[in-house]
């Protein structure tokens, strides 16, 4: 009902790195089953601490027909260097050879630092089923100059600060992959069209919308949880409760996200 046509497995909302290897394989085989005839890209995130079980998870997507694997860096002995965070990238993709491959860029929560224009240079030598980026950071300079120098080789930027998806677009992100469009995938695409039939008016409405949702349920305290609490209370889809160390979302921030996303009163008049 979101009309959401993309899907991107076992992140950071799917609590992909809380789950044993076991059920990220069950979870994405089951993406793939449902999401047949009506999904246009299944995209899974295969990383983890081990490069072993990353290696093992890209060999299952590519096994089931994944549209995309994507690699988070490792994050308790964390690389410090490019080359170090490509070595293991590397050693990934090339377990799924045909596979297009996204290198997911999340520094707020891996403590992995390295600029990505940095990671890009030259990335294609290494790794040549490369295709882009789920770049889900602030840094937009980083992903501007990203999209500045790589033009030619036609990667792929997808953005994943949901709150400011709009100046990432103007900057050249080619799409979205985020949490809030779990239960905000409407009205996104609705700012995505917006956008490119040039009403940057309209499409700053959108924006601004979502961001006063966003601001108001940040200062609450939001997190993966109480994200999973709003996609119960949007879909009426019960998601279960979130797996230590992250706990459910109180009932007070449950009632408060509710009232505040009723009160939102849209351009589309819904
Ligand atoms: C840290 C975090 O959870 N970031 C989210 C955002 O969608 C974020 O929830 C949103 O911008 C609200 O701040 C996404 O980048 C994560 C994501 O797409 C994923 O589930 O892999």
């Amino acid at each position: 009902e979101q009309n959401v046509k993309n899907i991107f497995v076992n992140g950071t909302t799917g609590e992909g790195l809380s789950l044993s290897i076991q059920e990220r394989k069950q979870l994405a085989e089951e993406w793939m089953c449902q999401g047949k005839d009506k999904l246009d890209h299944v995209i899974i995130h295969v990383g983890a601490l081990s490069l072993l079980e990353s290696q093992e998870l890209a060999r299952h997507a590519a096994a089931i027909g994944a549209s995309g694997i994507a690699v988070i860096a490792p994050s308790f002995f964390k690389p410090t260097k490019k080359d170090e965070l490509l070595g293991f990238l590397q050693k990934v993709a090339s377990e799924a050879p045909t596979v297009p491959f996204y290198y997911y860029h999340i520094p707020a929560l891996t403590g992995v630092k390295i600029r990505v224009e940095e990671l890009l240079d030259g990335i294609r030598e290494q790794i040549p089923t490369f295709q882009g980026v789920k770049f889900s950071d602030t840094d937009l300079l980083d992903l501007a100059q990203c999209i500045n120098k790589n033009e030619r080789e036609r990667f792929v930027f997808l953005y994943g600060v949901d709150e400011q998806l709009l100046s990432a677009l103007a900057i050249g992100a080619n799409g979205a992959v985020g949490s809030t469009y779990n239960y905000l995938g409407r009205k996104t695409n609705l700012m995505l069209q917006a956008f490119a039939k040039s009403d940057l008016a309209l499409a700053q409405k959108y924006q601004f919308l979502t961001g006063e949702f966003l601001s108001f349920v940040i200062k609450l305290g939001f997190g993966v949880a109480q994200t999973k609490a709003v996609m119960t209370l949007v879909s009426g889809i019960p998601m279960g409760p979130p797996r230590l160390p992250l706990v459910s979302a109180s009932e007070e921030f449950i009632a408060k996200a509710k009232a505040k996303l009723e009160s939102i009163v849209w351009p589309d008049g819904d």
